[in-house]
């Protein structure tokens, strides 16, 4: 990773990092190198050519690429991460061309830890690890996972401000099981079939153990296993790691429930909740929204669990199907349905006539016309999530749920989606429920407090935070998220958040937050981002005189607290 070669640094500066001459002449502006940055991007055809432009550009320089990103978020974001990161992720051996992360394969156990020693970046903060098994909803794309590990950590620095050289990407190989990809010639993993969980395990404790050994305080985030509570159940007591897919998705869906729910102005207790897809992000969802249902709603946890009604491919999960139920799906199993079994979602809804309905599911346009009007016959306000990843999976669209419910839906979705104009002309934007309202400010409130450990506590903090991070007037325009152009703002409350639950459970560390109020620890916590605009700091590392002089001479048009 480099930022040397930037046309906006001045001369001094170019002489000083000894560029004169490995630069074009001309010194820019930061207005005028967007526009070529945006200029290459429109003459991009295809996502995927703005993909591969922009991972060039991230390579090369940067600081000129998270300027661009974070004055662009609305804009840039859907191509450096959902959905154009899983045609990235499905064409990985095809497209690339430089290594920006850490492949572990099998045949490296034993020696995890040397492999580690390898990477060149002498401090990390936060790791994101996959084994590539179940990319958003693509299934298995083997070392073409590594994408989803890349464009999580672009977004920890541009929503959060964790420096780019702290972010380190890691893609376990364990295999595949996807045949395109085994009869691929260009395939970059191993070619073999995928082993099992007992051998992942063994794999993942060496690697847990190596990285906590080079960074004693790395946080690990674990990505897109097909089956992601093994590792989380084993080590979320041991290390500092979570689950976005469970935990992440749980809280960010929270917070827009939260939202949501106030807004259909039913009480909890008299809300009724379908979820199609009962996998991880499924259940991780449902156990979240069931705390708030406890918390909020003052209910017990079996009367909060009996609102859930959880849909797989075979129908309504209930006791008596006479399926053996994985582990996960048996908390919110049904035991009320007097021997009846529901096979359909239509069933499903005929039968529970839920106010909300969850789509976990990665079948695209499950969330057909009749389930849809379906859903506003039930309330007046109906909360529809299709949350499922990238857009092809999505259970339906912005505007069909619009349309069927004479704009009345409260929705949100994991992959973004264009506005919809009402029939007064009116144009309403969909909230999107994203995971990336939520893993930066984790990350950034678990590196701040230092804390040891990622407990529920903290990742419910997220949740809340998240929530009530929503303007007076995003309220009004009938948001449930925050708009994404103030994502630095939204993930620093989020880390204040997480913060203060580290604190509450005598998990924080850092003495410099001792007693801080709330408005002195945002503040604390911002003065901590990485400034893409900032004099590189390889200068005030080596000539501190230099340093101050460049800062004070150089024109920055971009000030930290405009980003
Ligand atoms: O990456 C995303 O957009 C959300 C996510 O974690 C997933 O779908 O697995
Ligand atoms: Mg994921």
């Amino acid at each position: 990773m480099s930022t040397r070669f930037d046309t906006s640094y001045e001369p001094e500066l170019r002489e000083h990092l000894h560029i004169s001459g490995l630069v074009p002449p001309v010194v820019e502006t930061y207005d005028i190198q967007i526009k070529r940055c945006l200029k290459a991007l429109e003459s991009k055809k295809s996502g995927l050519d703005k993909y591969v432009y922009l991972s060039h550009l991230r390579n090369s320089n940067f600081n000129l690429f998270y300027r661009l990103l974070i004055g662009h978020m609305k804009d840039i974001t859907p191509l450096v991460y959902t959905p154009v990161v899983g045609d990235a992720c499905e064409n990985w051996s095809h497209i690339f061309s430089e290594p920006e992360g850490l492949y572990l394969p099998w045949k490296e156990r034993g020696n995890l830890a040397e492999t580690i020693k390898n990477w060149p970046e002498k401090e990390v903060d936060i790791c994101v690890v996959t084994d590539g098994s179940r990319i958003l909803g693509l299934g298995d794309l083997g070392v073409g996972g590594i994408g989803i590990s890349i464009g999580k950590l672009a977004l920890y620095t541009a929503c959060a401000g964790i420096h780019p050289t702290k972010t380190l990407p890691i893609v376990i190989d364990l295999g595949t099981d996807n045949e395109r990809l085994l009869n691929d010639e260009l395939y970059l993993g191993t070619r073999m079939k995928r082993l099992g969980e007992k051998d992942m395990m063994k794999f993942l404790d060496e690697m847990m153990a190596a990285l906590k050994a080079r960074w004693p305080s790395i946080i690990i985030q674990f990505e897109d296993f097909k089956n992601p509570f093994p590792s989380l159940a084993k080590y979320q007591n041991m290390y500092t790691c979570f689950n976005d897919d469970i935990q992440g998705t749980g809280a960010v869906v929270l917070a827009g429930v939260i939202n949501a729910v106030r807004d259909t102005g039913i009480a909890p207790k008299d809300q009724r909740l379908v979820f199609l897809g009962a996998g991880s992000a499924g259940v991780g969802v449902a156990r979240q929204i069931m705390e708030m249902f406890k918390k909020d709603g003052h209910l017990s946890e079996d009367e909060a669990r009996k609102l859930f009604y959880l849909v797989d491919s075979k129908g309504l999960v209930t006791n008596d199907r006479g399926d053996k139920l994985q582990e996960h799906k048996l908390i919110f199993s049904r035991s009320d349905n007097n021997g009846q079994q529901y096979k359909s979602l239509e069933d499903v809804l005929d039968y529970v006539k839920p106010t909300i309905l969850m789509g976990l599911s990665t079948i695209g346009g499950a969330f057909n016309e009749g389930i849809i009007k379906k859903m506003a016959t039930y309330s007046e306000r109906p909360i529809i999530f299709p949350l499922s990843n990238p857009v092809s999976k999505s259970e339906c669209t912005f505007d069909e749920a619009m349309k069927y419910t004479n704009e009345k839906v409260l929705f949100a979705s994991g992959s973004p989606f264009p506005s919809y104009e009402g029939k007064d002309g009116k144009i309403h934007e969909p909230g999107q429920g994203n995971n990336m309202y939520v893993f930066p400010g984790i990350g950034m409130g678990t590196i701040i407090s230092q804390a040891s450990l990622i407990n529920q506590d903290m990742i419910y903090a997220s949740a809340e935070y998240l929530a009530t991070s929503l303007t007076k007037e995003e309220r009004d325009d009938g948001l449930i998220y925050p708009r994404i152009d103030r994502i630095r703002d939204v993930s620093a409350r989020v880390a204040l958040g997480v913060v203060r639950a580290a604190e509450r459970n005598h998990l924080a560390r850092n003495p410099e937050i001792v007693g801080m109020d709330d408005d002195t620890l945002v503040e604390y916590i911002k003065g901590k981002m990485y400034d893409p605009t900032a004099v590189p700091t390889e200068v005030e590392e080596t000539d501190p005189g230099m340093w101050n002089w460049l800062t004070s001479k150089l024109s920055l048009p971009w000030s930290a607290s405009k980003l």
